[in-house]
């Protein structure tokens, strides 16, 4: 992930050493607050080793403890873009993006109260517009996709417990010190609004500046598919309006929403392409077991492994080898659909300069600030046939509800429409 990403981005952390009466403890005393769904996971407590990570809510810049408030924005954007695999086999795949038919499936088996206004087409669009659209959507319907922690600690988003900490004007009065509005007004709904708009141009600034280059040359995957989800209501207020909406700006290729979109593109087939696939790996596998070595499903995630990740073809072969590329290839690009974007802010002391670190502009004062992903171990070889029954679990109850229901609507307009004929009386 380092060598897609960039060196700044990602964070190893090392393995330490624990005394397995500490982490039998720990695992005990953190159960009550682990969240129902997360409970079918455990702790390792046997092997007596965890990795120790830095706290990403604080700057990566500076490697000793700082003192000035710091604010972290951790958004989990997750899939970018719209299949553009000829393994499809439902047209909607091709329309309306997965976030956006999950939302519906999520709602309705209660994992969230309410279908949220964001698409992580509007984010990954590069349009200044769409993405502060995006951002404001994540702002009302946090979701598990949003997180504000003001010096280490959750002020804003879902905690463990699924219910939000706090509303916006509460929000608001948090971040008034990082960005005081600029028409002098220091409360009521104005100066709520005002600050909530800083922090979504500062948090969109931040996301299309550009850092270290990844690795040279590492994936060139052009985005092919539409650039805009049918569903998503930003395109969709646009396209009533008869205004264009394919419009996008395109992300800077340095910045890390590009990288990230990259190695997503790496599912190149889509799981509906992918899955044959797998099977034939699994096929392999059964004939010749003491092969899962060689074949690095558990890793190493060395060098010959990063190496090929880079062939792209898609033409198969017939080969073991194919299969096993495109699996791993698409292991790769579901651990960067579902990884956090962690944006860590401080402001910088009036009159000193900035130590060469990332500045951001913010109508109070400069920005220091630093991006890091979160959660980057590699997705399962075993969890594909999960991937493969819950994508199609998706399309179906989305094009079965959604779908039906718009069309519903349509026809009722469409009759009201007849019927509605006004007849004018001489009088
Ligand atoms: O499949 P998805 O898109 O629902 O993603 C899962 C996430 O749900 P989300 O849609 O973000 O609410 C899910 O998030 P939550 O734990 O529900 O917050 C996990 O991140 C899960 O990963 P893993 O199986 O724990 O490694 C994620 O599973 P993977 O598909 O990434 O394996
Ligand atoms: N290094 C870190 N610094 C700051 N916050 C972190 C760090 N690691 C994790 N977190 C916080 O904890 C949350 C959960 O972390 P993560 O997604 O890595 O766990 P997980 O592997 O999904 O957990 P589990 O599978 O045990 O439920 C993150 O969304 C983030 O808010």
């Amino acid at each position: 992930m380092k060598d897609f990403l960039g060196e700044n981005y990602v964070h190893c952390g090392e393995v330490v050493q624990l005394p397995l009466e500490f982490v039998k403890q720990l695992c005990l005393k953190i159960q009550c607050e682990r969240p129902e769904s997360r409970c079918d996971k455990d702790l390792d407590t046997f092997s007596g080793y965890a990795m120790c990570l830095p706290n990403l809510t604080r700057l990566q810049t500076f490697h000793f403890a700082e003192h000035r408030p710091i604010l972290c924005v951790e958004i989990k954007p997750k899939c970018g873009f719209i299949p553009f695999s000829n393994d499809v086999t439902h047209e909607m795949k091709h329309k309306v993006c997965r976030y956006c038919m999950h939302q519906h499936l999520k709602v309705a088996t209660g994992k969230w109260k309410k279908i949220s206004k964001y698409c992580p087409l509007d984010l990954y669009s590069g349009n200044k517009q769409r993405m502060h659209f995006a951002l404001r959507s994540l702002l009302q319907e946090t979701q598990n996709n949003l997180r504000i922690f003001k010096n280490g600690e959750l002020i804003y988003g879902c905690g463990d417990a699924r219910s939000p900490v706090a509303d916006l004007k509460e929000l608001a009065h948090h971040l008034k010190p990082f960005f005081f509005p600029s028409n002098g007004l220091a409360s009521g709904p104005h100066c709520t609004k005002a600050v909530i708009r800083e922090l979504v141009h500062v948090i969109t600034r931040v996301l299309l500046s550009s850092s270290e280059k990844a690795r040279a040359g590492a994936l060139r995957l052009g985005l092919q598919g539409p650039r805009v989800c049918e569903a998503s209501p930003f395109s969709r207020s646009l396209h009533n309006q008869g205004k264009n909406t394919s419009e996008h700006s395109g992300l800077p290729k340095g910045c890390l929403l590009y990288k990230t979109l990259q190695v997503q593109m790496l599912d190149q087939l889509d799981i509906e392409g992918l899955y044959p696939l797998y099977k034939r790996v699994e096929q392999y596998l059964e004939e010749f077991p003491e092969e899962r070595k060689t074949l690095q499903i558990d890793g190493p995630y060395d060098e010959v492994f990063y190496q090929k990740l880079l062939d792209l073809s898609t033409e198969d072969d017939g080969t073991v080898a194919f299969a096993l590329t495109k699996v791993q290839q698409y292991r790769v690009a579901m651990t960067a659909k579902d990884c956090s974007i962690m944006i860590a802010l401080s402001p910088c002391l009036q009159g000193t300069s900035s130590d060469q670190r990332p500045v951001i502009p913010s109508s109070r004062s400069r920005l220091a600030f630093s991006v890091s992903v979160l959660d980057l171990d590699l997705k399962p070889y075993e969890s594909i046939p999960h991937q493969y029954k819950l994508d199609s679990k998706i399309v179906n109850y989305y094009s079965k509800t959604v779908h039906a229901k718009d069309d519903t609507v349509r026809s009722t307009r469409f009759k009201e429409h007849e019927d509605c004929t006004l007849v004018l009386h001489k009088v």
